[in-house]
């Protein structure tokens, strides 16, 4: 009656409640001792179970009987446990045991466990799952990284288990796997916490995963209702504390009140807490408290929660108020006695085992490359008063994902994708720093590659590789361009431009045969590919000589074996550009001239004669041609100044300034020369790392072929024109196109390419409203309304 006491219960309520209870519960055993889930011979698959009481609850199922598939991250953990869980099996040799590593944080991880454990069990789903895997980050809401920590707890506790449920239901729901009402019942089981019952200090970003937990069961608890033919049974089980490898992990970062508050509920051994929930679970419950404390808190939250004895829960639920007066009372007193005592938690960072400086640090320690808006501030100089540090630390957090997009709009667009991937740095770093107090605090070896991993996962939400999509830099923006009256096309987009507006001609060509209005161009284009076999395919770009893509063989690459990849060097390409005889005099030059060229030379006018005889001008083209593309141009590129018209640098050289600035200026005005200094190029953040080498021999090509989405969209919206397929595929503009995107992919972490692919996406649905617009456009033009029947029927024609 320790405990009672210590809350401010006097006595009399305290053994009253008590006795209540005990009269209740000893009751109870009257009238149910059915056990609800019987596991022998079932398959139980519980995430979390290498370790604590997910680790537990295997054995103890296993003893039962169980068939046991265990699921957590660490493969040399579950091995163990895997071990462990065979030794308690009753009998082993019909109980059968695996491990399926996975990482529950991981969006869509649960369908590919789900057919991983259902090929292990001969086709059948597991009769019982039970989501343990959890991580807790106790820390004061206005710490550092406590929103970091909160997203964190959130995608493994709450989105960890909610993958699963759902992955598992959409089994068990399924209507080929009916097995009426009177079948045994399944089981979902999720793990949440007395927390999520009853808020303390300290748990800011983890409680709510585990009330969201809550919240998910009590609607699939109703939810459930719908599938009578289908029976599963949902069950939440509330632990306290549980004396485990997480409760080491979390009381790292632990603010001491906390420590304080939750000595209130005595620790439980991981082995108590899963025989208490086993057997909760066994009576049929669907709240599973495991504490006299939990129990209490459950019958004051009840709401419209199922009940598990309508009684008892009743009951209970009168007294928890008159509990919950005292209680709350001394909590509050004692927090606040506490702070009168510590004052301000900010200024007790040092003396306490508050997290503090080591947050800090390990947001910094965790942070790749460039400084970001989480981190580059520091920590708040010494000697400000507590209240402002306060201040600075939560405003200073919430910037981080909070950036004022549209107002970058208005000063400059070309800082949009700085902004975006700004804002995805600081999400990189926030969960690095939540995966840092994930696992980089665990002692063991793992740790590293662990935190690692998390970080990684906390970067790229995406599973696996990322597709084979190249990154289109630019171009679609171009064909947006030109499909609207938008600005002048840039980098590498005419080419491209002028295949969509052939094709497009050819569609309108196609469904208006006897259209007589044509531009003398645009007519020539169509005369040219009208019974043109694909590969004969020929295209004269009377404005855009410098575009020129050479002699028809070299517009052939499709001849060649698609294993052998078409790489030309830098000075081919200066040729292929429409540049003749050059004078490559300069050892950059020559260099350049050698390595292999990643793009044509394009000039913003092509009319323009470039001097080429001026040493340096020949190494600017020559870098143009062979350099990577700045992430962000720099200023004078942005502003459309320099012969070409993509801002293209090459790491290292030209005092770090790009092409177009090296060319007649070397370099003087280039934003990027601003430092002068070389070395700058390659940490300027708009610059992607530069990777020139090993595209000979790089499969790149091969990934060329299959069609780029962005290009089977084209092709389908020829809808149906029969030389559609090759025509975009064998231009090495495109080619090479694809190949720098490779390196550029290749070259890009996990954050990058999901911007990547962020900027992909995006313009493959600006591309497709814009082309939907363009076809109705086009379709009313024309001389009067066209029926869709009608279009089909002239291009079968044609
Ligand atoms: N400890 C406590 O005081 C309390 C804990 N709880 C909850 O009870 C459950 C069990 O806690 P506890 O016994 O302390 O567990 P532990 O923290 O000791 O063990 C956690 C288990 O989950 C696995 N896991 C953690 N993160 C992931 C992930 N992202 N993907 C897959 N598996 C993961 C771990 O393996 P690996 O790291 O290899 O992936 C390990 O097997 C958790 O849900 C926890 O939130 C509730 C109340 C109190
Ligand atoms: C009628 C109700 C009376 C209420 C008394 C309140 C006493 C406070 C006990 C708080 C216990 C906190 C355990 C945290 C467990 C947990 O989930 C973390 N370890 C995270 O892993």
């Amino acid at each position: 009656m320790d405990t009672p006491q210590r809350l401010g219960i006097p006595l009399p309520i305290a053994t009253g409640s008590l006795g209540l209870f005990v009269a209740l519960i000893v009751g109870m055993r009257f009238w149910g001792r059915k056990n609800h889930m019987p596991v022998e011979g079932r398959t139980v698959l519980i995430t979390g179970a290498s370790e604590g009481m997910g680790r537990s609850a295997a054995i103890q199922l296993a003893a039962k009987g169980a068939n046991v598939i265990l699921v957590a991250r660490n493969v040399g953990r579950l091995e163990e446990a895997l071990a462990d869980v065979k030794a308690a099996a009753s009998s082993p040799s019909t109980q059968r045991f695996t491990y399926i590593s996975a990482d529950v944080s991981e969006p869509d991880y649960a369908s590919a466990v789900i057919a991983e454990a259902i090929a292990w069990n001969g086709g059948r789903s597991p009769d019982i799952v039970w989501c343990v895997a959890g991580m807790s980050t106790p820390l004061l809401w206005t710490d550092d990284g406590a929103l970091a920590a909160a997203r964190r707890n959130m995608d493994v506790n709450y989105f960890g288990s909610a993958e699963m449920s759902r992955a598992i239901l959409r089994e068990w729901l399924d209507p080929a796997n009916r097995t009426g009402p009177e079948a045994e019942p399944k089981h979902l089981i999720f793990t949440a916490s007395v927390l999520a019952l009853f808020a303390i200090v300290g748990y800011g970003p983890y409680s709510p995963s585990k009330w969201a937990l809550r919240g998910l069961a009590e609607t699939l608890a109703m939810e459930l209702n719908l599938y009578p033919d289908n029976p599963v049974k949902v069950h939440v089980v509330y632990p306290a504390t549980i004396v485990s490898p997480g409760l080491e992990r979390e009381n790292k970062t632990k603010p001491a009140i906390t420590v304080e508050l939750e000595k209130e509920e005595p620790p439980e051994s991981p082995d108590t807490v899963a025989r208490r929930a086993i057997a909760g679970l066994e009576r049929g419950e669907f709240f599973v408290p495991v504490s006299f404390l939990g129990n209490l808190m459950r019958c004051g939250v009840m709401g419209g929660s199922p009940r598990n004895n309508w009684v008892v829960d009743t009951l209970l639920g009168w007294l928890v108020p008159i509990i919950y007066f005292f209680v709350l009372r001394s909590l509050n007193a004692r927090v606040r006695a506490w702070a009168r005592k510590h004052g301000h938690p900010a200024t007790t960072a040092k003396a306490t085992s508050r997290p503090g400086t080591s947050m800090t640090s390990s947001v910094i320690r965790s942070q790749r490359g460039r400084s970001n808006k989480v981190t580059k501030p520091g920590p708040p100089p010494r000697g400000r008063n507590p209240r402002q540090v306060a201040a600075h630390l939560a405003a200073h957090e919430d910037h981080a994902h909070n950036h004022g997009l549209p107002d970058d709009l208005k000063a400059d667009p070309g800082s949009v994708f700085d902004d975006v991937r700004m804002g995805a740095d600081d999400y990189a770093a926030a969960a690095a720093a939540a995966a840092v107090m994930d696992t980089d605090l665990t002692e063991d070896a793992h740790g590293e590659a662990e935190a690692e991993a998390d970080m990684d996962d906390g970067n790229a939400t995406g599973t696996g590789p990322p597709p084979a999509m190249p990154h289109v830099d630019l171009t679609a923006a171009n064909i947006l361009a030109n499909g609207g009256a938008g600005p002048p096309a840039t980098a590498m987009s005419q080419p491209v431009q002028d295949q969509l507006q052939e094709m497009q001609q050819n569609l309108a060509h196609a469904q208006h045969a006897h259209q007589q209005h044509q531009h003398p161009h645009q007519h020539q284009h169509q005369h040219q590919h009208q019974h043109q076999h694909p590969h004969q395919h020929q295209h004269q770009h009377q404005h855009q000589p410098a575009a020129q893509m050479g002699t028809p063989q070299q517009m052939q690459p499709g001849h060649q074996p698609m294993e052998q990849p078409m790489v030309k060097t830098t000075e081919e390409l200066a040729r292929d550009s429409g540049y003749g005889e050059l004078n490559i005099e300069s050892a950059l030059a020559k260099r350049l001239a050698r390595e292999p060229g990643q793009r044509l030379a394009q000039q913003r006018r092509p009319e323009q004669v470039l001097n080429l005889a001026r040493r340096s001008n020949v190494e600017a083209l020559f870098a143009h041609i062979a350099g990577e593309p700045a992430r962000v141009p720099c200023k004078n590129c942005h502003k459309g100044h320099g012969p070409w018209t993509s801002c293209i640098v090459v790491d290292g050289q030209m005092c770090g300034s790009c092409a177009n600035c090296w060319f007649n200026a070397s370099g003087a005005r280039c934003s990027f020369h601003e430092t002068r200094n070389p070395q700058g190029v390659a940490q300027h953040p708009a610059i992607l790392p530069a990777t020139t080498a090993g595209l000979a021999g790089d499969a790149a090509y091969r990934f060329a072929a299959p069609a780029h989405p962005l290009l089977q969209s084209h092709g389908s919206a020829m809808g149906g024109v029969a030389h559609s397929g090759g025509l975009l595929i064998n231009n090495p503009v495109l080619q090479q196109m694809v190949n720098r995107a490779m390196v550029e992919v290749r070259a890009a972490d996990k954050a990058t390419r999901q911007l990547i692919q962020i900027e992909i996406a995006a313009k493959q649905l600006a591309l497709q409203i814009v082309e939907c617009e363009e076809m109705v456009n086009s379709q009313e033009q024309a001389s009067g309304p066209v029926p869709g029947q009608q279009v089909m029927g002239d291009d079968s024609g044609a």
